[in-house]
């Protein structure tokens, strides 16, 4: 069993993006309210008091659309300035990114991985379930600002839908002949976007990196990512292509992490949702952070019982909250 070092923290339920595989327009969803999100302040004494005491050093901070946090700034050079921060990272859809990727960067931040599922305006403008304004451009700032300003590595992140975008495979693949970038390709979960799922299914990797193998020819790379992904690379290629197949193969043995949510559930497995925990109401009551320490190191003992361990069968099942509201 990994050691589980890696906590990806939501900073907010709510987006600026529609994605249709997320949190698909007309969808209800009950949205946190202010009070409900964990401060800033709560936040730290979390991670300080509880989460590096029991061995973790390695956050991303994630969403919802992890921008659109109040001070997000200020709350990364806090969190990467605790010595014991061997890594910290984000996820987010690049909308907001251009004007602040400098600011982030001089904060701390150092790894950045972006949403991008298609290259194509009108397409991307469907995923994301935006009817006016093209998004696209500005979202492909923030990834060349982000370039610049020296984030290393920097991933893009493609869900692949079966009559979306996978016909746009090999055009997204080719980003990283030229580009130092890191493309990774991930299989559609069925997490809150059950019409859709039911409507398109899923594409394996395994497909996927025939197609890629036909055209240039594949190779494992050296790089080895210390996430779900694996990663090949086209041979001479500058950038490495990931594939992370949570449906068609399971890679919960080298499972390194937890999640917690922006109203403070501790979650020890993005699949099944056995044995989370409210760390924001116990801070909240008075709870010492001496006790939850001991409630997250119990979790942590238990946490290769919790894994999800379908090997074969793909992911199943309902869940209460969208992958917005888990963070991914
Ligand atoms: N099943 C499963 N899928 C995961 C897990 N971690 C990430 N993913 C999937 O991978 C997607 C992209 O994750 P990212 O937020 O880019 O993070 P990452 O790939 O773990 O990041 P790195 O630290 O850069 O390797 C998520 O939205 C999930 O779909 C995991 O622990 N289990
Ligand atoms: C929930 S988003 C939050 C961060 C940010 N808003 C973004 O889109 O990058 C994190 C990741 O989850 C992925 N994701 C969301 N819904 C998914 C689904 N149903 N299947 C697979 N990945 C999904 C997104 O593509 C994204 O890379
Ligand atoms: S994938 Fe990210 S950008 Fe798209 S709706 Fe979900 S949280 Fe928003
Ligand atoms: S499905 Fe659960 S156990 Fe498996 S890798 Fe993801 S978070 Fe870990």
């Amino acid at each position: 069993m990994n050691q589980v070092d890696y906590l990806r923290i939501s900073l907010i339920d709510r987006c600026n993006f529609r994605c249709q595989y997320c949190m698909p327009a007309g969808a209800e969803l009950d949205y946190l309210l202010k009070q409900q999100l964990l401060t800033d302040e709560e936040l730290l004494i979390l991670i300080q008091e509880v989460f590096i005491p029991v061995g973790f050093t390695r956050f991303r901070l994630t969403g919802g659309e992890p921008l659109l946090r109040p001070h997000i700034v200020e709350l990364i050079e806090k969190i990467a300035h605790l010595p014991q921060t061997q890594d910290l990272a984000m996820t987010t859809n690049g909308f907001l990114l251009a004007p602040i990727a400098q600011s982030l960067y001089n904060a701390g931040l150092r790894r950045i991985n972006i949403s991008l599922d298609s290259l194509d305006p009108h397409i991307f403008n469907q995923i994301i379930g935006n009817h006016g304004r093209g998004r696209w451009q500005q979202v492909w700032e923030g990834i060349q600002t982000a370039y610049n300003v020296g984030f290393n590595p920097l991933k893009l992140n493609v869900v692949v839908v079966p009559g979306v975008n996978d016909h746009e495979i090999l055009d997204l693949a080719a980003l990283t002949i030229d580009k130092q970038w890191h493309v990774r390709f991930i299989e559609f979960m069925p997490i809150g976007n059950g019409d859709l799922f039911g409507d398109r299914g899923w594409i394996s990797s395994a497909n996927l990196r025939q197609s890629i193998r036909e055209r240039w020819g594949l190779t494992e790379s050296q790089v080895r990512g210390n996430g779900p992904a694996d990663v090949f690379q086209i041979p001479g290629a500058k950038g490495t292509l990931g594939f992370i197949s949570q449906m068609s193969e399971c890679f919960c043995d080298r499972c390194n992490r937890m999640r917690l949510s922006a109203d403070g559930w501790l979650r020890p497995c993005l699949l099944k949702e056995t044995g989370q925990i409210d760390l924001k109401t116990d801070l909240r009551a008075g709870i010492s952070t001496k006790e939850l320490k001991e409630k997250v190191q119990e979790i942590l003992n238990i946490k290769p019982e919790i894994n999800f361990k379908q090997r074969d069968s793909g992911t199943v099942g309902a869940y209460t909250r969208t992958m917005s509201q888990i963070g991914g």
